[in-house]
């Protein structure tokens, strides 16, 4: 066996540089063979033209890229990783795989396989952190246990990234590129075509892959990062980061970030800090998800899985309408279709519109969770399955179960003029602004537009006795 010879396998840190497992694997051994793997596990449930798999493929391509100039080659395999993996180190005869960790239950299941194969035959898989700042139990709670609600947490977070320095270390594959090796044969992508999926136009949805695509959009955002507070909850305007699909993928380092922070904005800004604050709860539930892995199959808080929900033919209506952007409500069916045609949705229109399918629709919050999961462009389980949780006051530090997000009042709040519905629903355009708020108020009904699905006010009623049954 080479000890000197290892693989790194690549995943959700689609780039070459500041990649800590590359940077492991590179300093650890005199050749290193790179590896993407698409997994068919996971890729044979997908639609055809799926958004995700298209920005994959082509992150896939930049980081080959970028491992070339640096004197590597990125090897693109297909199959079932289980069993690709330990096949590749058997073939290499190689000591260690190295990959950055991954916290969805699924994918540590994946992992403890894929160890545990390697291990049977002498071998090891060496998992680093990569996808977060700090992850599993770097940050504990006074009685060692895992941080439960996010006020303190963030504090706590905090207070470690100034006190240790290295958590924003810069892990310089670049300068290690000697360590590569001879490459091995093989292509170093895989067709699209050939793995079964469409090509898709990611510009024409604003999705500038790789790590140029991250670095594009993080340069646009330092330039207005100091009126987050202002913009970010204005669903008409793009005044939050984009940074959601980079940061799913890896294609930028969260520390690089954090150390450009750092460089060019004033960090004691509101805005740096309140945007700092809503990278806090992506690690607050990736830690959540690690520490606490049963929230992926039920509610945190376990007297609510008794929440007696709409169930049968009524759900099922309700929740066809819900996807279907056909809800009669302007400001959740201009999301929905947002979402549908997009796989993008504002923050501030998640909450409304989730917070409508549980609240108002009565309907489960996994059914809303599995079909974010479908079609979120930066799906992540922690992220997803932790504010779904919040909406439905089912999680950990969630929202009280009577506080409901009012559409009337939230569309005026957040789209005055109804700019954002308009553009999601155009044949809304002639329909005056207040009309789009509470349409029901309008003497006529809007022409080839749906009557609201329920009545908010008899489902506000059903709601807070469903919840007071509890
Ligand atoms: C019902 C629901 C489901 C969601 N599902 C996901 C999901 O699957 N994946 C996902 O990344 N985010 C999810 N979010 C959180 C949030 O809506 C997105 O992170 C945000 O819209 C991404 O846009 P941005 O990068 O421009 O955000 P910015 O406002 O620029 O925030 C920067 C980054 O901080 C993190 N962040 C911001 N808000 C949150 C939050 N509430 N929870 C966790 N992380 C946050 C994200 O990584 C985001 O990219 C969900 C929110 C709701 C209400």
């Amino acid at each position: 066996m080479n000890d000197r010879r290892s693989i790194f396998w690549m995943r959700r840190d689609l780039r070459a540089h500041d990649n800590t497992a590359l940077h492991a694997a590179l300093s650890a051994s005199d050749e290193v063979i790179c590896v993407f793997v698409y997994d068919h596990t996971i890729l044979d449930d997908l639609p055809k033209a799926d958004r995700r798999v298209a920005f994959i493929h082509a992150s896939v391509e930049e980081a080959g890229a970028a491992l070339a100039k640096m004197g590597g080659k990125l090897l693109a395999l297909e199959g079932d990783p289980k069993k690709v993996i330990p096949e590749l180190a058997r073939r290499h005869d190689v000591r260690r795989v190295f990959a950055n960790d991954d916290y969805e239950p699924e994918a540590r299941r994946r992992d403890d396989a894929i160890g545990e194969a390697l291990a049977r035959e002498d071998r090891e898989l060496v998992l680093t952190k990569d996808q977060v700042l700090l992850h599993k139990d770097e940050v504990l709670s006074q009685s060692n246990a895992p941080y439960t609600r996010f006020t303190p947490y963030y504090r706590a977070w905090l207070k470690r990234l100034g006190e240790d320095e290295g958590v924003l270390r810069d892990f310089d594959t670049a300068a290690l590129g000697k360590h590569f090796g001879t490459p091995p044969t093989g292509p170093s992508n895989i067709p699209l075509a050939r793995l079964g999926f469409d090509d898709i136009d990611l510009d024409g949805l604003n999705l500038y892959p790789g790590t140029s695509g991250a670095r594009r959009v993080f340069r646009e955002f330092l330039g207005k990062i100091g009126d987050y507070m202002k913009t970010r909850n204005d669903l008409a305007i793009p005044g939050t980061s984009g940074l959601d699909i980079h940061l799913r993928f890896g294609t930028m380092s969260i520390r690089e970030i954090f150390r450009e922070l750092g460089k060019h904005v004033d960090t004691r800004n509101d805005g740096v800090n309140g945007w700092i604050r809503e990278v806090c709860w992506r690690e607050f539930f990736s830690q959540l998800l690690h520490n606490v892995p049963r929230v992926a199959d039920g509610p945190y808080l376990e007297k609510y899985a008794k929440l007696d929900w709409v169930k049968g033919g009524a759900s099922k209506r309700r929740l066809d309408a819900w996807k279907g952007a056909a809800t009669g409500y302007p400001i959740v069916d201009a999301a929905m279709t947002q979402l549908n045609q997009t796989g993008a949705m504002h923050n501030r229109a998640r909450l409304i519109a989730a917070s409508f399918l549980v609240k108002i629709l009565g309907v489960d919050w996994r059914e809303g969770e599995a079909y974010f999961a479908l079609k979120l462009n930066d799906y992540d389980q922690a992220s997803n399955n932790g504010n779904w949780q919040w909406v439905a006051s089912t999680g950990a530090d969630a929202q009280p179960p009577y506080r409901i997000f009012n559409p009337s009042s939230q569309s005026k709040s957040y789209d005055p003029d109804a700019r954002y519905i308009k553009h999601w629903l155009p044949a809304l355009e002639s329909i005056e602004a207040r009309h789009l708020h509470e349409p029901w108020l309008r003497e006529e009904p809007i022409p080839d537009y749906p009557a609201p699905i329920v009545d908010y006010a008899a489902a506000l009623e059903e709601c807070k006795r469903r919840y007071a049954a509890i």
